[in-house]
């Protein structure tokens, strides 16, 4: 600092040493004041430095320990001469892989011979040595637009050095055919340039991935498929068995692989290790033996993790406890059918979580109590009465129903339990029903009677079974997080656009969708849904997270054309992206209406080309302008500044014919056409991964060969070129 001037926070830090000083003592009294100041400033930053360092370390120790114990075995066991190691490694993002890959080592313990496995997390792939594993099995899900989970992508990162580029980006369906072939050859991998933790591995290290995904997205199990490949290059070998492709959560198929797996180990010679030690063991009993915070975990395992972001790194296991700070309608109800959409807002306090445009945020759920409280009725229980959860913690029975388990979505093998327990007129009922069902209980007719109930129904038709809680714990699923694109700048990225007088609170919004629908004459509701909607006050306190979606980022240059097309609930990143890069809307004075107060005359708005200075274009669809137009008042208003090129598409407001966004796209394809191939615009897409997703990228091929002049082949080749680019960005998902 020059010329002795103070710092210039000291002005706003409210316990400034030197702010204080400076008003009250003379020039040499300053300058050993300011020796003062920097001396405590200095051992400030020491202190929390080393406090960041006990914090990190010890989340890592927690986690790692916490990981380890999905081990069915007892280690010391297994550390004897022939004992095959195993690991069972999970990428999740909403926990799944998680379940199939303890399945996994549950069944490898009680099956195969001579066969210790344990369970990993792959965010914790750094305290990994996976040449001194025997065999590294994979359970990894797929999220976003074909993307790993966000847990697995420093793994995929540090397992992409020095493998060829076209094996990582290899398109579904080549990869495949890949993955369905045990023989094909490795991919090229170049030993020299890859990442030190996977240089040893060989064909001696074998491998077998199972990946989870769902048929209704574009690029189907792509994580897993991608990480099958990758091992391929490391080990310059086949895979163990033929890579699972598991199409949302069917066990049979599940089942089904893993007895494959059971069946190929079986076949596989019993390898030793060199070494006795197992080193993930040592890991963790030496974090039970560490009374302190030393890094004990061998190869600094948490190295890489930056600091600033383990400090604020709420997760599911560990949320923010935030308050409702804002609550509001963005939709009209005037008749039945009529979507209910609200807009949220989370006071994020001085929590410090942190997100950037683009991420989701989870919310943990409660269930709704007339739920609970039918369901405490029909098994006779008292709310205050304990239970045993899987973990062995005990909880009453009340916490448990309400935040624990999904009472909506329920799995078949319930009906075959239930089946064991029923009087013979209602097990008469249940053969019926589960006729031609496979060995976990599911068929068509089964899934849509679930389809159709939640518990308290099945309970209530099967009531001769006289069940306890505790009997339907293992069948019942857990209550998982619900995700929602987050529809508000952060603090910080606000804070540094020009448009902003002053400085807003940290808050964190997004755009819900109510789920009401009926079904055998009964009213139900969505879970996660009404409690964000109906249950929780403003006031009231919700549990949240950041999910992060590093592939549906802004281009870094505000300068950078974007085409934004969100209809619906789709919309809500792009609110965010608009905060972002022109500051919060410029609303008119209070008093006017939202809905329609500033469209244009006839319905459908869109700004006059001579306004126009915006490299901003949001392409915006819903039923009704005067009903669903999400964030009406908003969006105009940044039309009318100037800094919105926006185009809707109402599909019902027109007698004759429905109109969706795809349908304006195409209106303005040469515009588009111009902005992309010249402008060298970003293109996002957000809403519904079925028709729409589908439709607007048909659409935009259509605009490229109509004006760009190419042929399908090359519209789809240009396309993946601005995929490869990240100027074809979609956050989409399957409702
Ligand atoms: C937002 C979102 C995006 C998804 N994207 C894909 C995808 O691109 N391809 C796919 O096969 N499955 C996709 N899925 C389905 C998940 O992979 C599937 O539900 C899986 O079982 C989740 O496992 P997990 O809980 O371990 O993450 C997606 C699911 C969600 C919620």
């Amino acid at each position: 600092r020059k010329n002795g001037s103070p710092p210039a926070e000291s002005h706003s830090a409210p316990f400034s040493v030197w702010g204080w000083l400076a008003g009250n003592v003379s020039k040499n009294e300053n300058e050993r004041a300011r020796g003062v100041e920097a001396e405590a400033r200095a051992k400030l930053a020491m202190e929390q430095r080393s406090a960041r360092r006990m914090k990190q370390t010890s989340r890592g120790q927690r986690v790692l320990k916490e990981a380890l114990e999905f081990c069915p075995h007892d280690y010391s066991d297994t550390h004897g001469e022939g004992t095959r190691r195993v690991l069972v490694l999970y990428g999740t993002e909403y926990g799944f892989s998680k379940e199939v890959a303890r399945k996994i080592a549950e069944t490898l313990a009680e099956r195969v011979a001579d066969c210790a496995p344990r369970v990993l997390s792959t965010a914790f792939f750094n305290v990994l040595e996976p040449a001194r594993e025997n065999v590294i099995v994979m359970a990894c899900s797929t999220t976003g637009d074909g993307v790993v989970p966000n847990d697995a992508r420093d793994l995929h990162e540090a397992m992409s050095a020095g493998v060829e580029e076209e094996v990582i980006a290899m398109p579904s369906e080549a990869a495949e055919k890949m993955a369905d072939d045990t023989q094909s050859a490795a991919p090229r991998c170049d030993k020299h340039q890859a990442n030190p933790l996977f240089k040893g591995m060989s064909e001696q290290n074998k491998f077998a991935v199972i990946a989870l995904g769902d048929r209704a997205y574009a690029h189907y199990c792509r994580g897993g498929l991608v990480f099958e490949r990758l091992f391929r290059a490391h080990t310059s070998s086949s895979p163990l068995v033929s890579t699972g492709m598991i199409n949302q959560e069917d066990w049979s198929a599940i089942d089904a692989w893993i007895d494959s797996l059971v069946c190929a180990l079986d076949k596989e010679p019993v390898l030793r290790q060199g070494d006795d030690d197992d080193y993930l063991l040592s890991s963790v009993l030496e974090l039970d033996s560490s009374s302190t915070a030393k890094t004990s975990v061998s190869k600094s395992a948490f190295a890489n993790d930056n600091p600033a972001e383990l400090a604020v790194n709420y997760t599911r296991s560990r949320p923010y406890i935030a308050a409702v700070a804002e609550r509001r309608m963005l939709t009209k109800v005037l008749e039945h059918g009529d979507k209910e959409t609200v807009h949220i807002e989370f006071d994020l306090g001085n929590s410090g979580l942190d997100y950037r445009c683009g991420d989701a945020v989870g919310v943990l759920p409660a269930n709704c109590p007339d739920i609970v409280t039918d369901l405490l009725v029909e098994l006779a229980a008292n709310s205050h009465d304990t239970i045993q959860m899987r973990n062995g913690e005990e909880m009453s029975v009340q916490e448990a129903l309400t935040f624990h388990f999904d009472l909506k979505n329920l799995k078949p093998d319930l009906l075959l339990f239930i089946r064991t327990r029923v009087n013979s007129t209602q097990r008469a009922l249940l053969d019926d029903l589960l006729d031609g069902a496979d060995p976990h209980g599911k068929s068509e007719k089964v899934l849509s009677y679930l389809h159709e109930r939640e518990i308290g129904d099945v309970l209530a038709d099967f009531s001769s079974a006289n069940l306890q809680l505790g009997d339907l714990v293992p069948y019942l699923k857990p209550l998982l997080p619900r995700y929602y694109s987050i529809s508000s700048a952060p603090r910080a990225a606000l804070d540094h656009s020009a448009a902003i007088p002053t400085q807003l609170p940290a808050r964190l919004a997004a755009t819900v969708a109510v789920l009401k629908y009926e079904t055998l004459g009964r009213q139900r509701k969505g879970v996660a849904t009404t409690f964000l909607a109906d249950r929780v006050q403003v006031g009231g306190k919700v549990p949240i997270f950041v999910s992060r979606n590093m592939d549906f980022r802004l281009p870094a240059s505000p300068s950078v054309p974007v085409i934004m097309i969100g209809p619906g609930t789709g919309v809500a990143p792009f609110r965010a992206f608009l905060q972002e890069r022109l500051g919060p809307a410029p609303l008119a004075p209070q008093g006017k209406s939202v809905f329609g107060a500033y469209g244009s005359e006839n319905g459908a708005s869109e700004s006059s080309s001579a306004t126009i200075q915006a490299s901003n274009w949001l392409f915006f669809g819903c039923r009704h302008e005067a009903r669903d137009f999400l964030y009406a008042d908003e969006l105009l208003a940044y039309e009318r500044s100037g800094g919105l090129r926006l185009v809707t598409a109402f599909s019902r407001d027109q007698a004759d014919r429905k109109v969706y966004v795809q349908d304006r796209l195409k209106e303005h394809g040469l515009a588009l056409w111009k902005e992309i191939d010249t402008g060298r615009a970003h293109v996002y897409v957000c809403g519904d991964a079925g028709k729409m997703a589908a439709d607007v990228h048909t659409a935009l091929l259509d605009i490229f060969k109509q004006h760009g002049e190419m042929s399908q082949v090359g519209a789809e080749m240009y396309m993946a070129g601005l995929e490869k680019e990240h100027r074809y960005q979609r956050d989409v998902w399957a409702s």
